[in-house]
C-alpha cells in the first residue's frame, strides 16, 4: 500500500540538506541524479539525436550532466541554455560539458528533447517567448523527457504557471513531487520514472501502492469476515451497486436496507425493508456489524434524513458518500462521527469543506483533520487523507471511470474493506486500489456494473 514518498520542494530541499550535513557532496548528488536520468533517457531513446535544454539552476546542472553522459555513450547531443548557470554545482557541471552551448530561444529542434530548464526551484511561470519555444521544441520531437518536473508547473500543487507541453516521460529525481500526480500538471508529465538518490525521505505522503490482501482463514465464517449494512433510498440501483461491491470486496455478509421494492439479484445480498429512521436504528443494533454505508441513492427527503440520522447515531463504523455528504453539508445538526470514511467528489468536497488552501493533498489533509475521519477526495487524482497526517495519492488511472455509478462502487468497496480490516485508512486505500485495478481490467467504455465483475480477479492479483 505504501508507494514511494511524495515531497514538496521545501521537504526535498530539507532532505537534500540533511544528506549534505551528513557529508554528501552536493556535486556528487547532482552527478548521481544526472546519471540516473541519463540511464532512463538512454534506455528509451538510444541513439536518437538529442537536444538538452539547460536552465540557470541545479535542474540545468542535471541537464549538463545528462548531456555529457549521453554523449559519452555515443549519442549526438547538442546543449542549449537559458542564460548563465547560477549555482556552484551547475557551474561545475557546465564546465565538465566541454561542447558548445547554444541559445535556447534560437536553437533548432531534435528528435529527442530533454527539458532541464526548471525543476523544484521554479517560482513563477516562464516568460512567454521561453514557454512558446519550449512547447515548439518538445512537441516537435519524437521523444521528450522532463527532468524532475515539466518546466512551468507548480511542483507543490500541480498548477500550470505558463504554457506547458505534453512530455513522453518525466524523470522524477529523488522523490515524486505533488505535480507528478496532481492535475493538471500530471496530465502533461507523461509516463513517470523515478531516480533513487539514496537520501532519507519523510514518508507520510506517498503514492498509493498495491495492497497485500489475505484469504479468509480456516476459522472464517460469514459473520467474522465482515458484516456490512448498506442503507438504501429512492434510487435502488445506487445502493445495490454499492452492496454488491461490498460483497465482492471480501466481506462475509451484506445487508441492504431497502425502501419500496426489493432488487432480486444477486441473491447473495440480504434485502430488508427499512424506510423510517427507527427501523434503520433497529437494524443497526446488531453488534456484529463492521461497517455501515450511507449515501448512494439515499435521497434528500425527510425520511432519508431520518435514515441517515439513525446511521450517524448507531455507533457503528461509517462510510459516508453522495447524498449523506450533501446532508452533512446543509444540516449542521448532522455531525460526522470521528473515525468514519468520507468519499466526496469535487462538488461534495466544496460543499462540505468550502475553499481550503493549498494543493489537493493539503486540502484533503485539512478536511480529514477537521472531521477526524479519513477523507477520500475523488477525481482523476484521488487523495486519501487521514487525520494523523498520512496521505496516499492515486493518479493516472482509467479515465473511463468518469461514468455514472462508479462512485457507488467505490463507496461499497470502502465499506466492505472497513468491515474486513477495521482500519479506515487501510480500508480506503485498499478500496481505491481495487477500484482502479477493476477499471484497468475492464478495458474501454465499461459501466459501473462491469467493475463488479472485475473485482474477484483484482483481489486475486493481490493475495
Ligand atoms: N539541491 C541539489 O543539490 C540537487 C538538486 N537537484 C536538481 O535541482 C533542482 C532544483 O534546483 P534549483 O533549486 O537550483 O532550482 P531550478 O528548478 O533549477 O531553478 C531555479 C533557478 O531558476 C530561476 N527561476 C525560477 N523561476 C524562473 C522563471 N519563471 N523564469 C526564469 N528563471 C526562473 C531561479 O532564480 P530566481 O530568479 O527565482 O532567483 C533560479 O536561478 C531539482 O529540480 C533537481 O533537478 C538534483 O540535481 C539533485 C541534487
Ligand atoms: N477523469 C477521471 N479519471 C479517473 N477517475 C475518475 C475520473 N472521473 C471520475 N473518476 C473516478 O470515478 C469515480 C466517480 O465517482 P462519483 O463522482 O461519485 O460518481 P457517481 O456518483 O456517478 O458514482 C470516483 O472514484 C472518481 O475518482
Ligand atoms: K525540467
Amino acid at each position: 500500500m505504501d508507494g514511494p514518498p511524495i515531497l514538496t520542494a521545501m521537504q526535498m530541499r530539507a532532505a537534500e540538506q540533511a544528506a549534505f550535513d551528513a557529508g554528501t557532496d552536493p556535486y556528487a548528488l547532482m552527478e548521481k541524479a544526472g546519471a540516473g536520468a541519463a540511464e532512463i533517457i538512454w534506455r528509451t531513446g538510444h541513439r536518437r539525436d538529442t537536444l538538452v535544454l539547460c536552465g540557470p539552476g541545479n535542474n540545468g546542472g542535471d541537464g549538463f550532466v545528462i548531456a555529457r553522459l549521453l554523449r559519452d555513450r555515443g549519442v549526438t547531443v547538442r546543449v542549449a541554455a537559458l542564460g548563465e548557470s547560477r549555482t556552484a554545482s551547475a557551474q561545475r557541471a557546465r564546465v565538465a560539458w566541454d561542447g558548445p552551448v547554444e541559445d535556447m530561444l534560437i536553437a533548432a529542434g531534435a528528435g529527442q528533447v530533454v527539458d532541464a530548464l526548471f525543476g523544484t526551484g521554479l517560482t513563477r511561470g516562464l516568460e512567454a517567448p521561453v514557454a512558446a519555444r519550449l512547447c515548439e521544441l518538445v512537441e516537435g520531437a519524437t521523444l521528450s523527457h522532463a527532468v524532475d518536473l515539466p518546466s512551468g508547473v507548480g511542483g507543490d500543487d500541480g498548477a500550470l504557471l505558463s504554457d506547458v507541453p505534453r512530455y513522453g516521460i518525466c524523470v522524477a529525481l529523488g522523490a515524486f513531487k505533488p505535480a507528478h500526480l496532481l492535475y493538471p500538471a500530471a496530465g502533461q508529465a507523461g509516463r513517470l520514472a523515478l531516480v533513487d538518490l539514496g537520501i532519507s525521505l519523510p514518508g507520510t505522503v506517498r503514492r498509493l501502492g498495491s495492497p497485500a490482501l489475505t484469504m479468509p482463514g480456516p476459522d472464517a465464517h460469514k459473520y467474522n469476515r465482515g458484516l456490512v449494512v448498506v442503507i438504501g433510498g429512492g434510487m435502488a440501483g445506487a445502493s445495490q451497486l454499492a452492496a454488491v461491491a461490498a460483497a465482492r470486496s471480501g466481506a462475509g455478509a451484506v445487508r441492504r436496507l431497502a425502501i419500496g421494492g426489493m432488487v432480486a439479484e444477486p441473491h447473495a445480498i440480504i434485502q430488508r425493508r427499512a424506510e423510517q429512521g427507527d427501523a434503520v436504528a433497529r437494524e443497526l443494533e446488531d453488534e456484529r456489524i463492521g461497517a455501515v454505508l450511507a449515501g448512494p441513492g439515499l435521497g434528500l427527503d425527510q425520511e432519508a434524513g431520518g435514515r441517515l440520522t439513525a446511521a450517524l447515531g448507531s455507533g457503528r463504523p461509517l462510510v459516508l458518500d453522495a447524498d449523506a455528504l450533501t446532508w452533512a453539508a446543509k444540516d449542521a445538526a448532522l455531525s460526522v462521527p470521528g473515525g468514519s470514511i468520507l468519499t466526496p467528489h469535487e462538488g461534495e468536497f466544496q460543499r462540505l469543506f468550502g475553499d481550503l488552501r493549498g494543493s489537493k493533498v493539503d486540502r484533503a489533509l485539512a478536511a480529514a483533520l477537521r472531521v477526524g475521519s479519513v477523507v477520500v477526495y475523488k477525481g482523476p487524482d484521488t487523495v486519501i487523507a487521514a487525520p494523523d497526517g498520512r496521505a496516499r495519492v492515486a493518479s493516472g488511472g482509467s479515465t473511463w471511470l468518469s461514468t455514472a455509478g462508479t462512485g457507488d462502487v467505490l463507496a461499497g468497496l470502502a465499506a466492505g474493506r472497513l468491515a474486513v480490516t477495521g482500519d479506515p485508512f487501510r480500508a480506503a486505500c485498499e478500496a481505491v486500489w481495487l477500484h482502479g485495478e477493476a477499471a484497468r481490467r475492464s478495458g474501454a467504455a465499461f459501466i459501473a456494473d462491469d467493475l463488479l465483475r472485475a473485482l474477484p480477479a483484482a483481489i486475486a492479483a493481490r493475495l
